[in-house]
């Protein structure tokens, strides 16, 4: 009956997160009915011998093994990966079979039971679907985390494997479960500990992927998701206490799209959008890996070259520009348009008494590559030959 409650509590905290967590609905609402339907087994289980043997005995375990299929179709719907519904659907339908044919046994006759059949069906459910979700859990959220949901469930699973080793190899140890036994005690605590770590798990890993959602809403610009303006100035602002620190010297490009007003009044605003993202993707893929790009406003981008003093900045600067420049963008069918870039460029220097200095040096950089014909590289020292 304790376990039972334990499950209540969960299914009422799945129950919350459903009502107020709408992206992970599916999951949440597969670990609802996991823990509804957990708590239902239990709780028919522990009326056994008094109630209707079909109801505590074929009931209860269709209830068990109904709801560890929910538990782990919820963590599939969670990953994104198949939820294996034919499969699943099979697995019942054979198990339901053999529970039917095998008839309520209410005292346990070694292996024949229902509920072996049941706790073989759990085992392989949980194992296999652990198995096949391990890899995704790993790139998604890290080996610590993708090792204690395989530790978990491997806990589970084995749990229901062992119950039907013992039941097949040593069928004098079984008593009904209701029954407190040593092993039947054992099994209880094993089954809390695994269902609290499993629960309390898979709401972490939900808190965390809210977490890390909010994080790129807060700092990624939603059109070319690259850096937003208030990351490259937190970026900038570490970069500015590295160079007062430690002397690393870092460099500053701005690239301002030319004659960014005229493609959008020309092809339209979503045509404007497809030149943003593709310059974007031109930058990014023109910088070091350390390096950060990002977008400062409408048709202005930043990057933050790491470890990079005045006599290599020249250089990256030109490669971004012709990277630019490099890329036709196609804004209809069949029509592509060339788009050019002017950049300005400041490399952190003993005269600066902070970073907005710079960042002003940078500016005036690019206002003049843009009065003197645009489609070119100006530092804050000089022009430089585009
Ligand atoms: N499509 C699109 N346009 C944007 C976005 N943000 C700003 N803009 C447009 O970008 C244009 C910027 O125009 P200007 O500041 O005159 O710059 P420009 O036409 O590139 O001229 P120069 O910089 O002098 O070469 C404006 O028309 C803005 O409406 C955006 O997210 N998408």
């Amino acid at each position: 009956m304790l376990t039972c409650f334990q499950m209540l509590l969960y299914a009422s905290m799945w129950g919350l997160a459903w009502a107020v967590i709408g992206d992970e609905r599916r999951a949440v609402g597969h670990w609802l009915v996991y823990a509804l339907g957990l708590a239902l087994g239990l709780a028919l289980m522990s009326q056994r011998p008094d109630m209707n043997v079909w109801l505590t005995e074929i009931g209860a375990n269709v209830a068990l093994l109904l709801a560890f299929i929910c538990a782990q179709r919820g963590m599939l719907a969670f990953l994104r990966l198949p939820e294996r519904t034919g499969e699943m659907l099979v697995l019942v339908a054979v198990t339901l079979a053999g529970m039917i044919w095998l008839g309520p046994v209410p005292q346990p006759r070694g292996w024949i039971h229902p509920g072996y059949l049941v706790a073989a069906a759990v085992g392989w459910v949980v194992l296999s679907t652990t198995w096949r979700a391990h890899r995704t859990l790993r790139d998604q959220f890290g080996r610590t985390v993708a090792r204690v949901v395989a530790t978990t469930n491997g806990v589970i699973g084995l749990i229901n494997w062992v119950r039907v080793v013992i039941a097949l190899v040593a069928p004098q140890n079984i008593v009904p479960l209701h029954v407190p036994s040593a092993l039947n005690m054992g099994l209880v605590y094993m089954t809390m500990a695994a269902a609290a770590s499993f629960n309390f798990m898979f709401l972490f890993l939900i808190v965390l992927r809210l977490l890390r959602r909010l994080t790129t809403l807060v700092q990624r610009d939603a059109l070319t998701g690259l850096l937003n303006r208030r990351a490259m100035e937190q970026l900038l602002d570490r970069a500015w206490s590295r160079w007062r620190r430690l002397a690393e010297p870092f460099t500053v490009v701005s690239v301002d799209l030319d004659h960014f007003k005229h493609i959008n009044d020309t092809w339209g605003h979503q045509a404007g959008d497809e030149v943003l993202k593709a310059a974007a993707g031109q930058l990014v893929a023109h910088v070091r890996e350390v390096d950060a790009v990002g977008r400062v406003g409408g048709e202005e981008f930043m990057a933050v070259l790491e470890a990079c003093a005045s006599g290599v900045s020249t250089v990256a600067a030109e490669r971004l520009r012709q990277a630019v420049a490099a890329e036709a963008v196609q804004v209809e069918a069949g029509v592509s348009i060339a788009v050019t870039a002017s950049v300005g460029v400041a490399t952190v220097s003993p005269g600066d008494a902070n970073v907005g200095e710079m960042l002003k040096r940078a500016d005036a950089a690019l206002y003049r590559a843009k009065r003197e014909g645009r489609n070119r590289v100006c530092t804050s020292e000089g022009e430089a030959a585009p």
